[in-house]
């Protein structure tokens, strides 16, 4: 399980401070997908930022419970892995060499067992034809699939993905949310997911929440339950969507 309590979080500039989460809180059980909407600008990537451990916190915590045991999350403790937005491949390296780049860091012998494993991810994904290529060779589509793998070949503990779809046309992204998803199946991780899509919130999320655009405040948290449900038809459907879309629209912001 993973509890975030009175998070805040910010940025000083030689002339400011900025102020962008302040005193947010939220609880996620293991083995579940939180899927986060919110408008451009909000803290989302700020958010994904102070649990990866890339964007410093000014005060709250981050625990990890585990057999329930508390214990601070911390990259130096748990296995996070993070698909950011621009993806974070390293230009100089191979496909192969930045999947496995994780691994080599945290100094992990590659087992027979653990090899068969990254193969499999790597042939779920299609990626056995580009493992030698270089970042700058492969198409948007590839070079997301290409960190979505780095980040299973991981095993997370805690999976964080900022708009990992985002750069794909429609279709590619139909298609890499459900390797996502068959691939969380597999080894399901506590994982956070930034969208701008709600069709997307509601494929990959088990819950939702809606961020505001003052002080990352959650304007609105929901149980979605079609999760990984595609073509969904029912009327529940389309009320959620309908929340969602309403609680997105800043003047709704207002009314809270
Ligand atoms: N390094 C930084 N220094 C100063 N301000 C920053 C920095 N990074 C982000 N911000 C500011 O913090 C706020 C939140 O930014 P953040 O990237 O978290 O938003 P977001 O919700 O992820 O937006 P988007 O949906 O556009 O990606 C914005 O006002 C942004 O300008």
């Amino acid at each position: 399980m993973l509890s975030v309590d009175r998070l805040c979080v910010g940025y000083r500039t030689k002339k400011a401070n900025i102020p962008v989460v302040r005193d947010l809180s939220f609880c996620m059980e293991s083995e579940r997908v939180l899927a986060i909407l919110g408008p451009s600008g909000c803290g989302k990537s700020t958010l994904i930022g102070s649990l990866a451990g890339t964007v410093p916190i000014k005060s709250g915590t981050m625990t990890v419970f585990e057999n329930g045991n508390p214990e601070p999350l911390s990259p130096k403790t748990h296995r996070i892995g993070v698909i950011p937005q621009n993806l974070g491949l390293l230009p100089w390296k191979t496909v192969r060499d930045n999947c496995l780049l994780p691994l080599r860091l945290r100094r992990e012998p590659v087992t027979e067992e653990r090899r068969k494993e990254i193969r499999e991810i790597w042939q779920a994904l299609d990626l056995m034809p580009l493992l030698d290529r270089y970042p700058t060779q492969l198409s948007g589509g590839q070079a997301q699939r290409a960190a979505v793998a780095r980040a299973f070949i991981l095993r997370p503990d805690l999976l964080l993905m900022d708009e990992p779809f985002s750069a794909l046309d429609e279709i590619t992204r139909q298609d890499a949310r459900e390797l996502f998803l068959s691939l969380w199946k597999r080894r399901p991780a506590v994982a956070i997911l930034v969208t701008h899509s709600i069709e997307e919130a509601l494929y990959l999320g088990h819950s939702v929440f809606v961020m505001g655009k003052r002080e990352g405040k959650i304007l609105l948290k929901t149980e979605n339950p079609f999760f990984g449900v595609s073509d969904p038809r029912q009327p529940e459907y389309r009320q959620i969507r309908r929340l969602l879309r309403g609680r997105l629209r800043p003047d709704e912001e207002e009314d809270e």
